[in-house]
């Protein structure tokens, strides 16, 4: 059995983890980390999981965790992982960092899209960006695995096969992204209050939202070169979900066929890829509850643009279902061990 510790388990991401973890064959938790919740049931907290998980919620000591987990999973806001990670930690066990402190490889970039300073820059070039579609080669032997964020795992993993076809004016790409709410996290915030958010829909972060630069890195990687695009988020009155709508210029004389063929390339034999295929629109309660990722696309002959969608549950494939399907694989477990959730759906 694997011994795993989620530090953060009490946040909503956290508490996916140690949903999906106990439904694990080859898993348990051995940590319930918490900052506010130290010496109360973690079940109180969290009663979806009564009579289920029969532990306390213990403290975010990272180095004594290291003495007892084969991997940590720190579910926390940005900049404590970086602030704790340590030689000492790292020869005991490995890490699954579910912020964006490993991200990045530029730190520069980092610190200007995140405004806080990076407390171990020099960790920054071993770790492996987990999306595992795409980099699952450099998984298996990650000490510090960065999971990737929910808008840019759906937005990545919606354009990849088109950026690297070249199938697509890379300089052309516009994301129109929406998001649940169990993506602010469960902290307390006026903008998150039900007044707020209920029969509302919002832009934020226009222009300048940081998951920018994270979507820019790797699209640049499958277009070979820098690339600029814009990415706009939308807060909408669900508890869970994201839909990416992303828009680009065709190359001359692409067709339907040559997308759903690049589409096929990348992803047709990926379990947690779904692809729709031309004129089915992705929708976000296709997907709830699952570590499923749904794509399909639309080619507009009048602009000459695709339209291509992609939807997934933010907790899930956004967050925990994605850093179990990277601790299977660096666990040399099947991908899908213990992911096999279906949507639920109404
Ligand atoms: N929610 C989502 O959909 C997604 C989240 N993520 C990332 O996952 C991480 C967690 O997000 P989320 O679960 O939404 O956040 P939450 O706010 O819901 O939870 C944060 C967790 O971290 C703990 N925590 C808060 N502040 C500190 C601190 N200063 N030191 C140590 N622990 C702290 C909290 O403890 P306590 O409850 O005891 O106060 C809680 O367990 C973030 O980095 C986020 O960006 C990534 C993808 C999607
Ligand atoms: C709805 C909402 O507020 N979403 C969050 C992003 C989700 C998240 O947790 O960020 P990471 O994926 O980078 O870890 C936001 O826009 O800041």
């Amino acid at each position: 059995m694997i011994k795993a510790g989620i530090i953060g388990s009490t946040g909503y991401a956290g508490a996916e983890l140690a949903r999906l973890l106990y439904q694990h064959p080859e898993a348990e938790v051995v940590w319930y980390g918490s900052r506010s919740y130290i010496g109360e049931d973690f079940s109180s907290v969290y009663r979806n999981l009564f009579r289920m998980v029969d532990a306390k919620c213990l403290d975010d000591n990272m180095e004594a965790l290291a003495e007892e987990a084969d991997v940590i999973f720190t579910a926390t806001p940005q900049g404590f992982c970086a602030s704790m990670v340590n030689d000492n930690i790292l020869s005991k066990t490995k890490i699954i960092d579910l912020s964006a402190d490993f991200r990045i490889k530029d730190v520069k970039v980092y610190e200007k899209w995140y405004k806080i300073e990076h407390k171990s820059p020099q960790y920054i070039p071993e770790a492996v960006y987990g999306l595992c579609e795409i980099n699952r080669k450099d998984i298996p032997g990650a000490r510090i695995l960065a999971n990737p964020g929910c808008y840019t795992t759906c937005s990545i993993l919606t354009l990849y096969p088109l950026v690297k076809e070249g199938l697509v004016d890379p300089d052309t790409i516009i994301i129109d992204a929406k998001s649940g709410t169990s993506g602010a996290g469960r902290g307390a915030k006026v903008a998150n209050l039900f007044c707020e958010v209920n029969e509302n829909m919002k832009a934020y972060g226009v222009t300048n939202h940081r998951h920018t630069p994270e979507i820019e890195e790797q699209l640049g990687y499958a277009a070979g070169r820098e690339i600029l695009l814009n990415f706009t988020p939308h807060l909408v009155p669900m508890n869970r979900g994201i839909l990416v709508t992303a828009y680009a210029n065709l190359k001359d004389g692409v067709t339907k066929e040559q997308i759903q063929e690049a589409y096929e390339k990348y992803y047709k034999d990926e379990y947690f890829i779904r692809l729709l295929g031309h004129g089915v629109c992705a929708e976000t309660r296709w997907v709830e509850g699952s570590n499923f990722v749904d794509i399909g696309f639309q080619v507009d002959p009048r602009t000459k643009r695709v339209v291509a969608m992609g939807a997934l549950d933010n907790v899930v494939k956004g967050a925990a279902g994605q850093a179990v399907q990277n601790m299977n694989l660096m666990f040399g477990l099947l991908e899908n061990t213990g992911l096999q959730q279906l949507p639920m759906f109404p």
